[in-house]
């Protein structure tokens, strides 16, 4: 074969429509298990679970890919953790309690530190999937505190983003109950301070601090009041308050 037709045939090949998958296959909780594992037969088989069944949780072998559905679905009561509990994944759809259960089992069986790594673009539902993740551990496990942050800022994509990474650790006792809970922060996004795009915020706790001005003359924020007209200004005790973040 001339290299022109080599050319030819690899110019071919690509403009090939990608293959299908048979359609007993479309709509599979495990990507894995598709004939074809190529991004349309990927997007397409997301889209037939999330429109047509509401699935917003499909499985890439151990990997959970989670679509978010800006909705509140009836998938994260107390029942649907006891569900979960004790059942291998896979045994059930796909969900961020099966992998927290995966998680929970092999730390008390194999007595090791265990991670679960959220990724994703911003307002994807990294911040959300892991409360979810805690509260599953929570329930199996004993009581933990939600943690709150005060790194979050209203964007363009996400009204609560968060501007930082988060390193959250959950320590269980030798009964696998929960003892402790801590995070690390790290990366945050010092510039929002003094500038934000159209359309954004600065840190949520800035207006707070402004509207609890207006009932407490002593925080000496009282000209800062106005939520609107509150732009970033040298003021020492902002500057305190950030550095604490
Ligand atoms: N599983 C879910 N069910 C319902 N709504 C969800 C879910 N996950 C995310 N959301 C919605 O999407 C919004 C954004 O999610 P979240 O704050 O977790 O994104 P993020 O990936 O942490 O974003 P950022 O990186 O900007 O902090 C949430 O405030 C919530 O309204």
């Amino acid at each position: 074969m001339t290299t022109k037709e080599l050319y030819t045939k690899i110019k071919d090949e690509k403009q090939m429509p990608p293959l299908r998958n048979p359609s007993l296959l479309i709509g599979q909780n495990d990507l894995t298990s598709l004939s074809y594992l190529h991004e349309p037969a990927v997007l397409h088989n997301l889209k037939v679970r999330f429109c047509d069944r509401n699935a917003i949780y499909t499985y890439c072998g151990i990997v959970l890919v989670a679509i978010n559905p800006y909705n509140e679905l009836p998938i994260y009561g107390d029942e649907t953790i006891m569900a979960y509990r004790g059942q291998a994944m896979g045994d059930l759809d796909p969900h961020i309690f099966a992998v927290s259960e995966e998680a929970y089992t092999k730390l008390e069986r194999e007595k090791r530190d265990q991670s679960i790594i959220v990724s994703g673009e911003s307002g994807a539902g990294k911040t959300v999937s892991a409360k979810y993740a805690m509260r599953y551990f929570a329930a199996v496990g004993g009581n933990a505190s939600e943690t709150q942050a005060i790194g979050n800022a209203k964007t363009t994509r996400n009204d609560n983003s968060s501007r930082f990474g988060k390193f959250i650790e959950i320590h269980f006792d030798d009964q696998y109950r929960i003892s402790g809970a801590s995070m690390r922060t790290y990366l945050l996004e010092k510039s929002r301070v003094v500038y934000q795009s159209a359309g954004e915020r600065n840190y949520h706790i800035f207006y707070q601090l402004c509207a609890a001005a207006m009932h407490m003359p002593e925080l000496e924020l009282g000209q800062y009041t106005d939520r609107q007209e509150y732009t970033y200004n040298t003021n020492v005790k902002t500057l305190i308050i950030c550095g604490a973040i």
